[in-house]
């Protein structure tokens, strides 16, 4: 709207200018009220191109040039783009046959299944309708028990104990576990490495994101980050979509940050996304414009000292 009020000043001021004309004759006044459509034309041209732009900015890419890796509606049976590893691996203790030598990013919408997603999903909305942040970006921590509830986290397991059982069910602990081996086969495949090098390490958590403004540090989930950086025992990290983007949120797509041209991954659920977790797979999410994004996720690591355990409900 204000674009276009900005444009109708314009074609008034064009008219102000010529009143400014030395002389004024009943002839002239033809061809000056002939050419207000066209300056209307003109203005109201401006103006549209704003809006555009303006709109562009707000739904599109924040980040200059994307190329997009993975479309929403794409069914990919698997997509995976090597990149050479940055030296993060070199300050912690090696485990050759599983320490990234081969880096790179996988994207696989065929491992986890729309239906399986849905039933993950709907743990996750369990799990959360329990809590849930102040600020857009709320965490439930399975492993750990945590959960965010205002601008704190609870633990889960400690708030409700024995009644934990009335919240979750033994299926969605089994799920959850076979989800988990399924994305750890998965990158095991993609790297060349065995999948019993690899242990599942902390935090592996769902979250779930909307449009609300951030209220804590802990829900500012937009900074670019590198996850070997902020977690330190992460080497393979993977995400599980388990909403759809544009159809469930706008804004949210993740985003590998590179030199001229960023490389996005919609969400989709059911979608597996997954990468080596040094500098050479900088990245961030796209502020959630609208709606509400659901996603895991899952974080394996090479040192069996940093490995956790599934989830179990006793
Ligand atoms: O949810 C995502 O797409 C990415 C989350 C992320 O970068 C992280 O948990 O470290
Ligand atoms: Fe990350």
């Amino acid at each position: 709207m204000a674009p276009q009020r900005r444009g109708a000043p314009k074609a008034e001021g064009s008219g102000a200018a010529e009143r400014g004309r030395p002389s004024s004759t009943k002839k002239d006044q033809v061809p000056r009220e002939a050419q207000r459509p066209w300056l209307k034309t003109v203005g109201l041209g401006a103006g549209l191109v704003l809006v555009a732009l303006l709109l562009w900015n707000s739904l599109g890419t924040d980040d200059g040039i994307a190329e997009v890796l993975a479309l929403r509606g794409e069914v990919l049976a698997g997509r995976f783009i090597e990149v050479p590893c940055s030296e993060d691996y070199d300050g912690h203790r090696r485990f050759e046959g599983c320490t990234p030598r081969k880096c790179g990013r996988g994207i696989t919408d065929i491992v986890i299944t729309r239906e399986e997603a849905d039933r993950i999903r709907s743990i996750a909305e369990k799990g959360l309708s329990l809590g849930g942040s102040d600020g857009g970006a709320s965490i439930l921590d399975l492993h750990s028990g945590a959960l965010s509830v205002g601008k704190h986290f609870v633990n889960l397991y400690r708030y409700f104990g024995d009644k934990i059982q009335n919240i979750f069910s033994e299926e969605d602990f089994q799920l959850y576990r076979d989800v988990r081996r399924k994305v750890q086969l998965t990158i095991a495949n993609a790297f060349g490495i065995s999948a019993s090098s690899l242990y599942l390490t902390k935090p592996t958590f769902f979250s779930r994101i909307n449009s609300t403004e951030a209220r804590m540090a802990h829900d500012e989930y937009w900074h670019a980050h590198v996850d070997k950086v902020t977690y330190g025992s992460f080497d393979y990290t993977s995400l599980l979509y388990l909403s759809d983007y544009l159809e469930d949120f706008g804004g949210g797509r993740f985003v590998f940050m590179e030199e001229g041209a960023n490389k996005t991954v919609e969400p989709r659920a059911g979608r597996v996304s997954f990468f080596t977790s040094g500098s050479e797979n900088l990245h961030r999410v796209e502020k959630v414009r609208w709606g509400t994004r659901y996603a895991i996720t899952i974080a394996f690591t090479c040192n069996p000292d940093h490995g956790i355990e599934d989830p179990a409900l006793t």
